[in-house]
């Protein structure tokens, strides 16, 4: 993982949600909040954000990349509004040429160069998720061929620092596959861990007990799969007692389908964030 240059003046477009994971998680591995400026235009995410993490905040994006001025600049805002937004910073991006890193799902990168004003913009497009507040985050990228070297390391750094898990793919089609997996895939954790919970308290567990022994096995679980050398499927299988409980409820999940469940939600997931990078190209 190329080094995370601390000195780098960071400026967030949009302080939503993924921007306050990026931030925080950012923050807490030691990254100088005098260096993040964050532009939003809601009173009380700025105030939450200031509070939380100490970050300069305004709501005046093209002032925000002024300021410093920016060497990065990270565009947190949800797609639909990427364009307005991108030509409101326009003018800022052409003075002052910083790195456009934009998380947005669907958008393709050279549409938003193009709404930036073109001419060269180096802009690298990646998928975090939001466990990169707390440093566990997993996140592909995509740069156009040409992006340098330096300014991919410069995305690499950024992301990485606040992910356990960051991979270059070499085609831009992927970042959908990949915001379908990973950038999406805490939620069906959630989901999961939702589920599972809500029928240990049908069958009579006080729910914050369900939650919390529900909670840690799925972290348990990605422990084991991140730190042990066994794939999924062989730890699966040694939790699998032959005959015993493990292999009644896997049995249950395969007879309705699970795995042709899992499969169409995320070909939906990936079929959306191509049908919205469609919609907003040009
Ligand atoms: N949430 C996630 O898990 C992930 C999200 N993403 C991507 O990150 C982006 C942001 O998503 P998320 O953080 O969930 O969304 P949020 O709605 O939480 O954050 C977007 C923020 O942008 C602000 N905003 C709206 N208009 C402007 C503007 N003109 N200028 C500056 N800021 C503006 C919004 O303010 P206001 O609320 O006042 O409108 C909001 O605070 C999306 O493009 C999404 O695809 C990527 C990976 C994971
Ligand atoms: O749901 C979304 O569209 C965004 C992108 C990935 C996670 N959240």
């Amino acid at each position: 993982m190329p080094k995370l240059d601390t000195e780098k003046r960071i400026c967030f477009v949009g302080g939503g949600n993924m921007a306050s994971a990026i931030i925080g998680g950012l923050v807490a591995q030691g990254y100088p909040a005098s260096n993040i400026i964050v532009s939003e235009p809601y009173a009380a995410a700025r105030e939450a954000l200031t509070s939380k993490f100490n970050v300069h905040t305004t709501e005046d994006n093209a002032a925000a990349m002024a300021a410093g001025p920016a060497d990065v600049v990270i565009i947190a805002v949800k797609p639909q509004v990427m364009k307005d937004v991108a030509a409101g910073i326009a003018a800022a991006v052409q003075q002052h040429k910083p790195l456009v890193i934009t998380i947005a799902a669907g958008i393709r990168g050279s549409d938003l160069a193009n709404w930036l004003g073109g001419n060269g913009v180096a802009v690298v497009r990646v998928m975090p998720n939001t466990p990169a507040l707390v440093g566990e985050g997993a996140t592909g990228m995509f740069a156009a061929a040409s992006v340098t070297d330096a300014q991919k390391d410069l995305a690499a750094s950024i992301l990485g620092a606040v992910s356990k898990a960051t991979s270059w793919v070499e085609k831009e089609e992927l970042i959908d596959v990949v915001t379908a997996l990973s950038g999406s895939g805490p939620a069906y954790f959630f989901l999961l861990v939702e589920s599972i919970a809500a029928a240990a308290v049908e069958l009579g567990l006080p729910a914050d007990v369900a939650r919390n022994l529900a909670a840690q096995t799925c972290l348990g679980a990605g422990r084991m799969m991140i730190d042990g050398t066994d794939e999924p499927a062989e730890l699966r299988r040694k939790v699998t007692s032959p005959n015993g409980t493990t292999e009644a409820a896997i049995k249950s999940f395969e007879a309705d389908g699970f795995r042709e469940i899992a499969k169409k939600a995320i070909v939906a997931a990936t079929k959306r964030g191509e049908e919205l990078g469609n919609a907003l190209s040009k």
